[in-house]
């Protein structure tokens, strides 16, 4: 309990251990006088901090924790008891009292021991009472302590000197003196030393970054696995530290819902707070001209101008900053929309033309064809008419080969027929004519025949431009019908972050061995009755029906499955009494399956859709949570596994994955799994499952064209029954097995509690179940929870339970879903 070093030794977080203080006497083995506070609290035997020192590093950040923690609150207690004196000594001067007084216990007064009471040191106010176990105390020691007041509202408290303050982590980040009728008000009680450390380090971590003195010097000191760093190509290594803060978000009333909602940056830019701040920042930094990028900064600085402006000036110039885009409200997008399903429409009405243009190109292209095959056919008979002719010609310019004598002269002079030989002229001419009337026909086709050829040629030419043509075109629409796709896609996902991100359904049971305790009156509505006639009604996103199938159940989370192929992390779960259908809801029978592998079956198809642009890799892991530990169920021995957590990311180094391609290779990943599951007998059901299964499945998706590569993962949850330990008579390992499942239920109802009230924290490391699901649960995912509950009017205070958990998970408002998208190694 008691966290710190020896008070009278404090050691400065900031400073390092000198030589001198190792040597200090009071710290030596040799005077066990003067005993270390916390040994002293806790009574324990654990060896001296002297030695522990060496046990590394870890042990060494945790003490210079515990000593900044112990020198914060004693710094405060020396300024409230300095001040305090100074008041007294003025007062006594004013009443004529020159006694001196002495308020400070801790340099110079006696011990104020323990003894509670009113009066006591320091005047009016009284002596606060002992911490409980403490029986006598150092009057430097330090003890921390937890006040929950009647609230349920935790505070951090420290007892010093008999004196007791409480840490105000909201308005001054002090410690402030603890309010005398808080002790009427709530309960005091020790504090671990997690708690201690966890809770301190998240205060300090606030207040050292409010106050600017976060950094490198102001860096948080105890080193966990939020610390990292990224390479910068001007500034080199940047130390990096996921800090948990608390942030305001503006909400506002949905008269409609009844619920408060986030107010949408489109909204919020209207509001006249907003106005104001966005007018600040642009009036000092003038070239900052998109309001929607200062509102996005304001959030991020938690609504402070000037951190905004501080930030923006810092970083101005850097290369890695993007450049600001607008945002696009719903209706930007909607209009969007519209005019690309016009552009998409008109578009294939040119396509159509084109079409029809090329259609009528062809035609033309045949008729040519045709003609020229005619016209060369012509030509080809008049070639032969030509030759023909020539070859029936009569040789005229022959001469006789032997000589004619005079006798024979004389002979054809007498026989020589005038007649004749004009017919033989006039033959002669008509030959010659047609000669010339075929040339002239033949040259004209010729030339004809050529002009087509050239048109045919260019016609050619022309459809395979208009062929390439079509192709590009086809190629815009099919890539301007991605675009549109994409911009569905997107308005959904907008859609599904203003329902909330987290949704609940309710899932009565069918169970025909009793009456039901139920009414619904209407889809959003459940009215629960008792055995005496009261009622209370709960309301949430869809309530099911008891006659309700698989198919139609499932049809309402299917969309958010969608968004795992996207890059999100989802996460289905069902939650309920034992025996109320959760296994039922999530894995159902072999032939009428549940969630689980209609999840996977839907991922598959998807993914498969789009294989033109990604290619997909499934794997799928499966492991159970028993008794506080992880086991993975899909190796032979069932193996356990370790957890740590890098900021908002799990890592389990040793998982099974194996890869899927299809239903069947799940469906055999799932009864080797199912093999090795803890299902053990109770009095309640017959299955009960005495652990909290979850059957994961990272989806990596890689764009084929840019190398984008995104990573989603669904994780499909049976969780175990949150039966009461009375009811199921429970014993032995039994008992054991119902505890450990009603803490990490009630774990997990705490870290709803948390989100739905913005705490500073958020309790994710006080389970397994919690840890794991941190990535699906943290402001960056989806979730959807499923309440299972039975008709069974015995089980109305279970029933009730279960409904006013899923009430509360339904009130929780997760930040903006977050795409796990990164760029190709290399890419732009
Ligand atoms: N909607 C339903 N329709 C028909 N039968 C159902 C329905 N829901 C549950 N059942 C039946 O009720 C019995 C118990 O259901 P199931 O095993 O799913 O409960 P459970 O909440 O998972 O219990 P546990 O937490 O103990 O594992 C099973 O036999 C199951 O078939």
């Amino acid at each position: 309990m008691g966290n710190g070093a020896s008070a009278s030794q404090p050691s400065s977080p900031r400073r390092e251990p000198s030589p001198r203080k190792d040597a200090s006497p009071r710290k030596s083995n040799n005077s066990p006088a003067q005993p270390s506070p916390r040994r002293q609290a806790n009574q324990s035997t654990k060896p001296d901090r002297q030695n522990q020192r060496s046990d590394g590093q870890k042990g060494s950040d945790r003490q210079k924790g515990a000593d900044a923690r112990q020198q914060a609150v004693l710094d405060h207690h020396k300024k409230v008891t300095a001040a305090h004196a100074r008041r007294e000594q003025h007062e006594a001067a004013r009443s004529g009292d020159t006694t001196p007084r002495n308020n400070d216990s801790l340099t110079h007064g006696a011990p104020k021991h323990a003894g509670g009471g009113a009066g006591g040191a320091g005047g009016g106010r009284r002596q606060a009472p002992v911490p409980a176990n403490m029986t006598s105390l150092q009057p430097d020691q330090v003890v921390f302590e937890t006040f929950t007041n009647s609230k349920g509202k935790e505070f951090i408290c420290a007892y010093l000197a008999g004196k007791r303050y409480y840490l105000d982590s909201w308005h001054s980040q002090e410690w402030q003196p603890f309010p005398d009728r808080w002790y009427q008000e709530g309960s005091l009680r020790p504090l671990d030393d997690n708690q201690v450390q966890e809770n301190y380090t998240s205060q300090s971590t606030y207040s050292q970054a409010s106050s600017g003195q976060a950094g490198p010097a102001g860096r948080p000191q105890n080193r966990d696995d939020r610390e990292g760093f990224l390479k910068h190509p001007k500034r080199g290594r940047v130390e990096t530290y996921l800090m948990e803060e608390k942030r305001y978000v503006h909400f506002f009333f949905d008269k409609f819902s009844g619920n408060w909602l986030r107010l949408p940056v489109g909204w919020e830019l209207h509001h006249p707070l907003i106005k104001n701040m966005v007018q600040h920042v642009e009036e000092a930094l003038p070239k900052w001209k998109d309001p929607g990028d200062i509102l996005a900064m304001l959030r991020v600085c938690n609504y402070n101008p000037d951190e905004t402006i501080g930030t923006y000036l810092h970083l101005e110039g850097d290369e890695w900053l993007v450049p600001p885009k607008s945002t696009q409200s719903m209706s930007d997008g909607e209009t969007l929309l519209d005019s690309l399903k016009q552009k998409v429409k008109k578009m294939e009405m040119e396509l159509n033309d084109e079409k029809r243009q090329r259609k009528s190109a062809e035609k033309q292209l045949a008729d040519l064809q045709e003609k020229f095959s005619g016209l060369s056919a012509e030509a080809g008979i008049a070639r032969t008419q030509v030759e023909a002719m020539q070859t029936s010609r009569p040789r005229t310019a022959q001469r006789p080969k032997t000589p004619v004598t005079k006798k024979q002269a004389a002979k054809a002079v007498d026989t020589f027929d005038p007649a004749q030989l004009d017919e033989l002229t006039s033959i002669a001419q008509q030959l010659h004519k047609a000669h010339t009337h075929l040339k002239m026909t033949v040259t004209s086709q010729v030339g004809a025949m050529k002009q087509l050829i050239v048109e045919t040629v260019k016609g050619v030419k022309e459809i395979k431009n208009s062929e390439s043509g079509s192709q590009a075109e086809l190629d815009e629409i099919r890539a301007l019908y991605q675009k549109e796709a994409l911009q569905k896609r997107l308005l959904y996902n907008q859609l599904q972050e203003l329902r909330g991100n987290i949704r609940v359904f309710c899932r009565p049971r069918k169970d025909t061995r009793c009456g039901t305790c139920f009414k619904f009156p209407s889809e959003q509505d459940i009215i629960v009755t008792n055995s005496e006639g009261s009622k209370k009604s709960f309301s949430f996103d869809k309530v099911y029906s008891t006659e309700a199938t698989q198919e139609e159940v499932f049809k309402d989370t299917s969309p958010i499955i969608a968004s795992c192929v996207d890059g999100y992390n989802v996460c289905l779960m069902a939650y309920g009494q034992t025996g109320s259908g959760k296994t039922y809801t999530m894995m159902g029978p072999d032939n009428n399956p549940g969630i689980n592998i209609r999840a996977i079956t839907e991922l598959l198809k998807l993914c498969g859709e789009r294989t033109e642009t990604k290619s997909y890799t499934l794997k799928v892991s499966m492991v159970e949570i028993y008794n506080e530990t992880l086991q993975d169920l899909l190796t032979e021995d069932v193996k356990t596994l370790e957890l740590s957590m890098v900021g908002n990311m799990v890592r389990i180094p040793d998982i099974t994955e194996m890869t899927v391609e299809s239903v069947k290779d799940v469906k055999k990943i799932m009864e080797l799994g199912d093999k090795n599951r803890s299902v053990a007998e109770t009095k309640m059901n017959s299955t009960s499952s005495r652990s909290h299964l979850l059957l994961r499945i990272a989806v990596c998706g890689t764009d084929k064209v840019s190398g984008a590569v995104s990573n989603g993962v669904l994780t499909l949850c049976d969780l175990a029954g949150s039966e009461r330990i009375g009811k199921t008579e429970a014993q032995g390992q039994r008992l054991v097995e119902a505890a450990a499942i009603n803490k990490s239920l009630s774990a997990l109802g705490q870290v709803f509690t948390a989100l739905r009230s913005s705490q500073l924290h958020i309790p994710y490391r006080n389970s397994k179940l919690t840890q794991i699901l941190r990535p699906c649960l943290g402001g960056d995912a989806k979730a959807c929870v499923f309440v299972n509950v039975s008709p069974d009017v015995k089980n109305y205070p279970e029933t009730c339970n279960t409904l006013e958990f899923g009430s509360n998970a339904r009130q929780v408002a997760l930040g903006q879903a977050k795409q796990n998208v990164r760029k190709a190694p290399g890419g732009p």
